[in-house]
């Protein structure tokens, strides 16, 4: 039986505006993410996808409702947690292996072995020969694998991506996209990653929610059928994802609609 990583039951949030007005974000929000299941976000703009993730966290609590991870009501910030998100939350003053190493040593580990441990991350997302190269000598793409190795070295349980590949051309998107479900494959973290892009959230997940527009709740939550391992640019031209992808966005298209 898979247990739940993840709960969010009857959760709502609400914000203040700079203009003293109030926001309610997230209404009537229930979401359940099992252990090791990938699970995919899409929704218009606006509808608290982010609120969402901070929610999980720990550093955006909800106004009624309850989080709970791995059966525990959330309090503060958890360990088993990792995020990328669509900016680089590199350090543009350390090199590759430094920025990778960062995590571990913050954790308490020896910064020589902290050191190896990057240099092997380093390598298994495909910068070997770049472990001294600065931030701002790197690629787009070479960026996110640093992001990816700095958030896959620290081993989390769960793993919150908010539109991380939002910023890179499509061919660089579709490496990631295939480097991300490798390295997810191997250890099997829970996922919710949120993204504007349909067909990034069929080729990716098990499961897509689509949310309402603001105040969001889900709509409709949607079982991706496809085999395991995916070749995400191959996947893409199934049958099965074509409709997937027509029956979505038929969905998420009465929320755009001004
Ligand atoms: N700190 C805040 N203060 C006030 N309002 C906020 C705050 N954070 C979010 N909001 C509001 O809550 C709503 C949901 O925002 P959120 O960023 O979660 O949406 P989103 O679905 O991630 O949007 P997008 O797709 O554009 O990234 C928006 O109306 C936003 O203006």
């Amino acid at each position: 039986m898979n247990h739940a990583a993840i709960e969010l039951e009857n959760v709502s949030r609400k914000f203040v505006s700079p203009q003293g007005k109030s926001i309610l974000a997230l209404r009537d929000f229930s979401l359940t993410v099992r252990e090791g299941e990938f699970c995919a976000i899409v929704g218009p703009t606006g509808c608290g996808k982010s609120t969402t993730l901070g929610m999980i966290t720990g550093l955006n609590p909800p106004s009624t409702g309850t989080v709970r991870v791995f059966g525990k009501p959330v309090e503060g910030i958890d360990p088993n947690i990792g995020f990328v998100f669509q900016a680089d939350a590199v350090f543009p003053w350390r090199n590759v292996v430094d920025n990778v190493a960062a995590g571990p040593i913050f954790r308490g580990m020896d910064a020589s072995a902290a050191r190896d441990k990057a240099t092997e991350w380093v390598r298994r997302v495909g910068l070997a020969g770049f472990e001294r190269h600065y931030p701002h000598q790197l690629s787009g793409g070479m960026r996110k694998r640093v992001a990816l190795a700095q958030t896959f070295i620290n081993e989390p349980r769960i793993l919150l991506m908010d539109e991380p590949f939002s910023a890179l051309d499509v061919q660089t998107r579709a490496l990631m996209q295939d480097e991300l479900l490798g390295l997810w494959s191997e250890r099997k973290a829970s996922v919710v990653f949120v993204t504007h892009d349909i067909d990034e959230a069929i080729a990716l997940a098990d499961r897509v929610v689509v949310l309402s527009k603001g105040p969001g709740s889900v709509k409709s939550i949607y079982d991706i059928p496809l085999a395991r391992p995916r070749d995400v640019s191959a996947a893409r031209y199934s049958k099965d994802f074509i409709d997937l992808s027509r029956q979505i966005w038929s969905d998420l298209k009465s929320e755009v609609q001004i």
